[in-house]
């Protein structure tokens, strides 16, 4: 198990560092990167995802090639612009409703995303929940013209009940966590989209099985990992039987470094279906003591079911 702590070009979901835990096994790398605040239960689910990784390895892939959008963070509308630019990108997620930021701030930033991408673009915007629904109605009538609105509400129901008052197709990204939560997604007609992030999910076949379950088109995102993350979530997308928005896999522009020698960058606006081994220099260049990234894995895994299976034995 070796640990990182990949300084960010931009604070992110409060985030400044990503930090995370690399481990091996047969069948390759796997990642786990949970955020801070996150406990063992949840932190379970990530491990997983890990352990899929490096054991199991994921179902064959049915596209080369996964289209991506740029990840725009809450900054201001001139960087938001450059950014959109810079990546090649013919989609653009744009963060809105960040503590700090105004709704001026907002409708700024998309508007410059939407003036960088021109003619053909397409724009979504992620609220992360931050909107009470009444401010999600009018601030989706100010945005003018999106792909779609991810989880602009914090529940099931104040997402139906959006849903039922505007134009906007609604994404669930938070809300699509547990293998129960497809079917109460469906049951509240809360969404058009679903968005699937395999370490959150427990793994690529689990995200597979959820996608399945919600009956809805998916787009498969990062949590912001490395390359070894971003593999995972390639695979996950590769595998879906139909893909027909681009995914939010375009993270690795976010991150200062990476710990693979040939990251998964996006060119032309995609990125490529393949697992980068990780590189050494590359690693210990970000490489940090791991005494407490250790003590999360063991409790994970003890809510995984106790002792790992002796395979992990050979982990590094
Ligand atoms: O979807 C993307 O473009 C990138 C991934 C992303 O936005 C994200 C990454 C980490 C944690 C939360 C989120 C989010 O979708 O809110
Ligand atoms: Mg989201």
């Amino acid at each position: 198990m070796r640990v990182f702590a990949i300084p960010m070009r931009t604070r992110f979901r409060g985030v400044t560092r990503r930090e995370g835990m690399l481990v091996r096994g047969p069948a390759g790398w796997g990642e786990f990167s949970p955020f801070p605040e996150y406990g063992a239960k949840e932190c379970a689910r990530w491990l997983a995802a890990a352990r899929e990784a490096a054991h199991d390895g994921w179902p064959a892939p049915l596209r080369p090639r996964i289209p991506v959008n740029v990840t725009v963070p809450a900054v201001d509308a001139e960087t938001a612009h450059r950014i959109t630019r810079a990546s090649g990108c013919r989609t653009a997620k744009v963060k809105v409703a960040e503590p700090g930021q105004s709704e001026a701030d907002d409708l700024a930033r998309v508007e410059a995303v939407r003036d960088a991408l021109g003619p053909g673009g397409k724009v979504r915007v992620d609220a992360n929940g931050a909107w009470d629904p009444d401010t999600a109605v009018r601030m989706l009538g100010l945005l003018g013209e999106l792909e779609y609105a991810e989880q602009p509400c914090a529940t099931l129901e104040e997402l139906g009940l959006v849903r039922r008052r505007v134009d906007t197709p609604i994404a669930a990204d938070e809300s699509i966590r547990r293998a129960e939560d497809p079917l109460r997604v469906r049951a509240a007609e809360a969404a058009d989209v679903v968005v699937l992030k395999v370490q959150p999910l427990g793994g690529v076949r689990a995200a597979l099985r959820v996608a399945e379950a919600c009956g809805l088109p998916a787009v498969v995102s990062s949590a912001v990992e490395t390359s070894v993350g971003l593999a995972a979530g390639a695979a996950l997308a590769a595998a879906l039987p139909e893909l027909p928005y681009a995914c939010g896999l375009g993270t690795l522009a976010l991150l200062e470094g990476d710990v693979v020698s040939d990251p998964l960058t996006v060119t032309d606006g995609a990125i490529d279906v393949r697992r980068p081994e990780v590189d050494e220099d590359a690693l210990r260049r970000y490489e940090i003591d791991g005494a407490a990234w250790r003590r999360r894995a063991a409790e994970a895994q003890e809510e995984l079911g106790g002792a790992p299976p002796a395979t992990n034995a050979e982990a590094v």
